[in-house]
C-alpha cells in the first residue's frame, strides 16, 4: 500500500509514519498546496485545507491513502485556540475527518494573528527557537513538552486510521 503525505513538515511526517507503523506500507511526502489561506482562522477552513491536501496528495503521487493534515486557529468566547485537523482521502470515496486537542494561545500570540502574522513565525519569535512548528509546536510550548505537535498529530492520525479499518469492515 503506498501511503502519501501532503507535507514536508517532520512533525507531520513523523506522525503519519507512526500511525503506520503496523502496516505494510510504502510511505511518501510530498509538499500540496491547501488551497486555503496560510493561517487558517476558523475549524471549517482548516478542515478544508486538510481535506485539500489530502486529495491533492493522491492526485500527485497515485497512492491509495492519501493523509492532509492542516493546523489552524479558532475563535471562541474564550479566546483563540489552536485547531488542528486531519483528513484521510481514499479515490472515489468521501474524505475521512478528525480533529485533534485544543488549547487558547496567550493573550500576546493571539493579538499578534488576529493582526495578521502566521503563527509559525510568531511561535518562533516569542519562544526564542528556530522552527517551532517543525518541531514541539506551539502546543508543545504552552503544554512545558507534554503534547508535542507530533503527538497531537499522532492522535489525529489514530482517528482518521481507526475510521478507515471501520468502513473497511463495512
Ligand atoms: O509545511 P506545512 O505542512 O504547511 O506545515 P505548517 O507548519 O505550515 O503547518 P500548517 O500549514 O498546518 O499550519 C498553519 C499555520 O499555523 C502554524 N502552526 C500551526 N500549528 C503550529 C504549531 O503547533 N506551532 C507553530 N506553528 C504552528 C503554521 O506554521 C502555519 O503558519
Ligand atoms: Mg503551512
Amino acid at each position: 500500500m503506498k501511503i502519501i503525505i501532503g507535507s514536508k513538515n517532520p512533525a507531520k511526517i513523523m506522525a503519519v509514519q507512526t500511525a503506520f507503523s503496523d502496516y505494510e506500507a510504502e510511505i511518501i511526502s510530498n509538499d500540496v498546496p491547501s488551497g486555503v489561506s496560510d493561517q487558517p482562522f476558523s475549524d471549517e477552513e482548516t478542515i478544508k485545507g486538510a481535506i485539500n491536501r489530502a486529495f491533492g496528495a493522491l492526485e500527485i503521487s497515485g497512492g491509495q491513502i492519501g493523509i492532509g493534515l492542516e493546523g489552524g486557529v479558532q475563535k471562541t468566547e474564550y479566546g483563540l485556540f489552536l485547531c488542528n485537523w486531519g483528513a484521510l482521502a481514499e479515490e472515489g470515496k468521501s474524505p475521512i475527518i478528525g480533529g485533534g486537542a485544543r488549547i487558547p494561545l496567550p493573550e500576546e500570540v493571539s493579538a499578534r494573528l488576529l493582526a495578521g502574522e502566521e503563527l509559525g513565525p510568531v511561535m518562533d519569535d516569542y519562544a526564542k527557537k528556530v522552527n517551532v512548528r517543525k518541531n514541539e509546536g506551539a502546543v508543545g510550548i504552552f503544554t512545558n513538552g507534554q503534547v508535542n505537535r507530533s503527538e497531537m498529530f499522532s492522535h489525529v492520525m489514530k482517528l482518521l486510521i481507526g475510521q478507515y479499518e471501520y468502513r473497511k469492515m463495512g
